[in-house]
This record gives structure tokens, sequence and C-alpha cells, in this order.
């Protein structure tokens, strides 16, 4: 029987660096996570490309999208729905590859209820200043966009203590170093090993 992929979910406020880091940790080559596509109402910004970025919908294609049940999570952020489509999610962890959302607190804790195996990390930022500093020199959004997203900041970093792991963002390369020691530690919790040794020691 293939054994069933991980799960890891990475959260934070926008602008932390979620991307960044992920990005990083991918590009280093010595993990093999399949990264989730999620699906959003938002507008693409320049330079970003449906099916590679987001799968950029309407609002009424990701409302049928979650009545007929094909989002594992989703989530309203400053005025827009974002989510996470099913199938791709179920199909890549049943072939046995490990999966990896980078999603926000809500719909985290959306997966956090319906996957227990799923290693839950949060990224934090330095401190709140630095956070805006990030939002603001990245130059994808309004200022009034970046005001609402700092406000949300605040309510997210307080859901930290539903994680199981927090991750400083001071410099990306600590950051991937910090996540890929999870993700190391997360491959020997005795609930993934032990069903090999079950299949090993057989019934008696
Ligand atoms: N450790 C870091 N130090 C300084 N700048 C950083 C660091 N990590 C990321 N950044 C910068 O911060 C900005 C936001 O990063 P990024 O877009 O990866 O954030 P995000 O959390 O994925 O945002 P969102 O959730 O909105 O997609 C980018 O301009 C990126 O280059
Ligand atoms: N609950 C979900 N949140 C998601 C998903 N994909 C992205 N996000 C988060 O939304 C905000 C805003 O993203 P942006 O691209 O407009 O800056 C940010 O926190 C993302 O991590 C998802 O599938 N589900």
């Amino acid at each position: 029987m293939v054994k069933r992929g991980m799960l890891i979910v990475l959260s934070g406020p926008s602008g932390v660096g979620k991307g960044t880091v992920r990005k990083a940790l991918f590009d280093a080559g010595d993990t093999d996570f399949q990264y989730s596509i999620s699906m959003t109402t938002r507008s693409p910004r320049e330079g970003e490309r449906d099916g590679i970025d987001y799968f950029f919908v309407s609002k009424e294609q990701f409302e049928d999208n979650i009545q007929n049940g094909k989002m594992l999570e989703y989530a309203k952020y400053v005025y827009n729905y974002y989510g996470t489509p099913i199938d791709y999610v179920n199909a890549t962890l049943d072939s046995g590859k490990d999966v990896f959302l980078e999603i926000e607190v809500n719909g985290a804790m959306q997966v956090r209820a319906n996957c227990p195996d799923a290693v839950f990390v949060f990224l934090t930022p330095p401190d709140l200043g630095e956070l805006k500093h990030r939002l603001v020199g990245r130059g994808t959004d309004d200022m009034d966009i970046i005001e609402k997203r700092i406000k949300t900041a605040v309510g997210e970093i307080r859901m930290m203590r539903n994680y199981d792991y927090a991750v400083v963002n001071d410099e990306v390369q600590n950051a991937v170093e910090r996540i890929r020691s999870i993700i190391k530690s997360e491959r020997l919790r005795v609930t993934r090993v032990m069903p090999e040794y079950e299949e090993m020691l057989g019934d008696d």
C-alpha cells in the first residue's frame, strides 16, 4: 500500500514572506513537496499567471465550487475569496507525495479540523513595523489595502497559538533552515512511522 504523503500548511500574515520562503525552500531542491495552487477571486497582479500563481476565477465560479464541495478550505480575506481545491490535494497525498499549502489562518483552521495529521507552521515577522515595510516595499497593493492587511495581521498573529510551530522570518535562509528541520523531525513522528512497523509485525 502506498504511504499517504505529508501535508504541510504554512500560514502567517500577508507580506511576512511565505511565498519568498517557500520558493527558496523549493529552489534548494532537497525537499519534494508539491505546491497546491490556490483559487482566488482577486484580480491578477502584474506578472501573475493563471494556473501558476493562482487559479483566478469569478465570485460566481468560486461560490459554485464551494457549493459543489470542491474546496478543502476557503476564506474571505480583504474583499476576496481564497481557497484550496480539494481534488489536487487528495490525489497528490494518495499518490504518496507531500503537499505544501500556503494559506491564511481561517482556512488553516479548517484544514486542522479535517486533516489531523497535517503539520501547521506559522511564519511570523520580526515585528509589525517590518511587516508594513515589506508590504510597502513589495509594491503590489494600494495603501488602504496595506492598512487593512496590517490590521488583519494583528488578529492573525494571535492565532499563532493554534499552530504546531512558529518560525520567525528574519532572514529568508534562516526561516528556510527552520522549516527544513521541522519537516525532518515530522518525518520521524511515531504516528507516521508506526504503520510500517505494524505491517512488518503482522497481526499478532
Ligand atoms: N526575510 C525577509 N527579509 C526582508 N524582506 C523579505 C523577507 N522575506 C520576504 N521579504 C520581502 O517581503 C515582501 C513580501 O514577501 P512575500 O510576497 O513572499 O509575502 P507573503 O507572505 O507570501 O505575502 P502574501 O500572503 O500577501 O502573498 C517581498 O517583497 C519579499 O521580497
Ligand atoms: N485560506 C486561504 N488563504 C489563502 C489561499 N491562498 C492564498 N491565501 C492567503 O490570502 C492572503 C492574501 O493573498 P494575496 O495573494 O492577495 O497577497 C495571504 O495571506 C495568502 O496566504 C488559500 O487557498 N486559502
